[in-house]
């Protein structure tokens, strides 16, 4: 993969941090927070995922000579590349744990650090963070659908570009149990697996052959791809006839594809003849075009696939194809910030806040988050952020913080955990949000509320805007 450095980033970034250097305002202190306004796929949640990769990206973020020299005939004055040159990320950052479930207009992580360098990491925060929430929501829908047959991701060749690579991150935290990724397994440390392609097959004058061959090599996990020809009358008896001579070598054909025509039927008619054969074992993977809605239509068919393998659906996040998460300033040299709109969702809430996700005394997540400021620690009443008769006594119940210290003075300060703690994190947190938020049809908001504090330093700002 291309090495991120720090002109991983857009320009615009570059020229307003070159006018607060040549002003002197660099050194300024300033708080961001990165939040999303809308779920995707009209979901109930998403999952937030890209945090842990961001931070080791960002540990060791620099502009390398090259980017240098690059800028220099972009005409940034000497000194400010002189400045540039030192550039490391200093800032701290408090936010939601990687796999943890998030929800709309609430910040789920927040930077702290000079205007300078929260300026400069805004980019690649966006792009690594909305990228990889998006495809962990999409995967972790299939997953909750697919409930326990094996989710597989094949989307590489289909993925925007180089964008796969963290697509199959992602798709592991959301739920997945492989990929066909071979780079991202390779850095990742994510199972990777893998069956056959029609151009295989098509390779040998005959179907038989091309599997006995193919079988030869792959004792335990072979997987013989059957519909190139005619899946019920060639390719699944020819399966079985390859299966039959690996018994005979001790060995176990481990399962068959089905990559067309109508998959319920096919995966029926297959398991069929398949069990007639006395190969009860054998699997049956099934793809082409699969997510979260087919996969239950063929659930519901009772469609007897062992192995689901998605590939563009997943990898792109269809229909949506991203997660429009904002970073958002809330404190600028000292001064709480706001931003105004005629729309009321838009209106930025100023100051540096915590989120807390209120539960009932045994920890059951009751459907709210609640922000105020961060040095409030236990908030009594949540206030509607719009409606200025809905309020709710919250006093009683517990309030677990969700924005953690992560980085503190350019280092992490958190335990780097692989990818399979954070997808198993992830899913014991998924568990914990109740069904309502959890169905594909018009599901449940997870509400919203602000401390009485946090809602009267937000209208005194309006106030002061309008004078
Ligand atoms: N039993 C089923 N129930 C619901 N959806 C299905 C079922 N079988 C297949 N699908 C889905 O329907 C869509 C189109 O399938 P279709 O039958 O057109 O495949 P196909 O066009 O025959 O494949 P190919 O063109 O590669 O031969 C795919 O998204 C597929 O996953
Ligand atoms: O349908 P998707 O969800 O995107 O899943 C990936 C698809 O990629 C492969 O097809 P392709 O035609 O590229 O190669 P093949 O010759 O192996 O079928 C595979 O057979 C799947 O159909
Ligand atoms: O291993 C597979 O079957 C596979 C891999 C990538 C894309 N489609 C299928």
């Amino acid at each position: 993969m291309f090495n991120i450095s720090a002109t991983y980033t857009d320009l615009y970034q570059l020229r307003m941090s070159q006018a607060y250097f040549k002003n002197n305002k660099h050194e300024q202190t300033a708080v961001f927070d990165y939040y999303f306004r809308k779920n995707p796929f009209e979901g109930g949640y998403t999952i937030f995922a890209g945090l842990e990769d961001l931070l080791q990206k960002l540990k060791t973020l620099k502009f390398t000579r090259d980017d240098l020299n690059f800028l220099k005939t972009q005409n940034f004055p000497e000194d400010f590349l002189n400045y540039l040159k030192e550039f490391r990320f200093h800032g701290k950052i408090f936010s939601v744990m990687e796999g943890d479930i998030v929800f709309p207009n609430r910040p789920i992580l927040r930077v702290e650090a000079t205007l300078i360098e929260a300026q400069l990491i805004e980019t690649i925060l966006l792009n690594l963070l909305n990228f990889q929430s998006l495809i962990a929501t999409k995967a972790c829908r299939m997953r909750w659908i697919a409930g326990n047959r094996a989710l597989l991701d094949f989307g590489l060749r289909r993925a925007q570009g180089p964008g796969g690579y963290y697509a199959s991150r992602a798709a592991f935290i959301g739920g997945f149990n492989g990929t066909s990724n071979v780079i991202a397994g390779e850095n990742f440390n994510i199972p990777i697996s893998g069956t056959m392609a029609h151009s295989f097959v098509q390779s040998y004058d005959n179907e038989l052959e091309a599997f006995r061959d193919f079988a030869l090599q792959l004792p335990k996990q072979c997987v013989l791809l059957v519909d190139t020809y005619n899946t019920l009358k060639y390719g699944v008896p020819n399966a079985i006839t390859v299966a039959k001579e690996m018994e005979a070598r001790g060995e176990r054909l481990y399962a068959i594809r089905l990559d067309s025509g109508d998959l319920a039927y096919f995966a029926k008619e297959s398991r069929k003849l398949l069990d007639a054969a006395g190969l009860e074992y054998v699997k049956i993977a099934a793809s082409n075009q699969l997510d979260e809605y087919v996969i239950k239509s063929l659930q519901e068919q009772n469609a007897p696939i062992d192995i689901y393998g998605v590939g563009t659906n997943l990898v792109i996040g269809k229909p949506n194809g991203a997660l429009d998460g904002v970073y958002k300033l809330a404190v600028s040299n000292g001064k709480p910030r706001i931003k105004i709109s005629e729309n009321l969702i838009k209106i930025t809430l100023p100051h540096a806040k915590q989120v807390y996700r209120v539960t009932d005394k045994n920890g059951t997540w009751i459907g709210a988050d609640v922000i105020s400021l961060k040095t409030e620690n236990h908030i009594e009443t949540m206030h509607h952020p719009f409606d200025p008769f809905k309020q709710m006594h919250i006093g009683d119940l517990k309030q677990e913080p969700l924005l953690k210290e992560v980085m503190s003075n350019g280092e992490i300060k958190i335990k780097i955990r692989t990818v399979a703690e954070i997808a198993e994190y992830s899913r014991k947190r998924f568990e914990q949000l109740p069904l309502e938020y959890k169905r594909f049809y018009n599901p449940h908001q997870y509400k919203i509320g602000i401390s009485s504090l946090l809602k009267k330093e937000q209208e005194t700002l309006i106030k002061s805007h309008k004078n």
